[in-house]
């Protein structure tokens, strides 16, 4: 999977060439490539943000940047044969980012991340791409971060370790939280007694059956407990 990511501020960027992320891109399973927006502002200040039209706080992200850089990004996949590029816009005015969508996002061969900053990026950009790709507007959740960076990245790990190959043990993926609607059920390892604390005996029993079962009814009972709403009505 290509991973393109269109940001003022790069360097933020630099974490993913370690950790888990970092071994698939040395591997050849993850190509992320950050790119600086400030390369396409060619006044001598390298200007990307002007006041809003109809006023208001606050500065907006011009659009004629992001046309650069994202034509760059799309006219070297075209002219590669590439399938056409998906273009992420985390926003909080996006669809809320979930398992579900990671793992859509995961089967892809090519993602841009839209990395806005200050109050957005001008709306004819995101109308714009609309005619040339598929473009999806992303929420990390219902809270405000001061720009995408900080979203793109937490989808760029949740998407990444999903790309086959990029977890070891594809089974760990398996009975994770979320990723068949319930929270995972609670973990334990050596040693058997810490302050005082025991790991509840069926994970020492042997029993492979009864270790499912109590495992399974754990994370029913941490789903109702924590997250009801993941529920259907007649499991809640
Ligand atoms: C109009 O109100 C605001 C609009 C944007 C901002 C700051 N900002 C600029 C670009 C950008 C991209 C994503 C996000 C974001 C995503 C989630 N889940 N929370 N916050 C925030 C972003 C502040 C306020």
């Amino acid at each position: 999977m290509r991973i393109d990511i269109v940001t003022i501020f790069p360097e933020f960027f630099r974490v993913l060439d370690v950790s888990l992320l970092g071994r698939a891109r040395t591997a050849g399973l993850l190509d992320v490539r950050a790119h600086d927006l400030r390369d396409h502002a060619h006044d001598r200040h390298r200007t990307v943000d002007d006041t809003p039209y109809g006023g208001g706080a606050g500065m907006v992200m011009k659009p004629e940047p992001w046309g650069e850089a994202l034509d760059g990004i799309l006219d070297e996949a075209e002219g590669a044969g590439e399938t056409v590029p998906t273009l992420i816009v985390p926003s909080p005015a996006g669809e809320p980012f979930t398992q579900a969508i990671a793992a859509e996002l995961a089967q892809l061969d090519h993602l841009v991340f839209a990395c806005g900053r200050y109050e957005g990026i001008d709306q004819r950009v995101v109308d714009h791409y609309e005619e040339r790709m598929p473009v999806r507007l992303l929420s990390l959740g219902d809270y405000v971060l001061n720009g995408g960076e900080v979203a793109a990245m937490a989808m760029i790990e949740a998407v990444g370790r999903l790309v086959p190959g990029v977890v070891g043990n594809p089974e760990s993926l398996v009975e994770e939280s979320h990723e068949d609607g319930l929270l995972e059920y609670p973990s334990y390892t050596k040693p058997q007694v810490w302050r005082g604390l025991e790991v509840p005996d069926v994970l020492r029993s042997g029993n492979h059956g009864a270790v499912a079962a109590w495992r399974h009814e754990q994370r029913i009972e941490r789903t109702r407990r924590v997250r009801p709403d993941l529920l259907g009505d007649d499991d809640a």
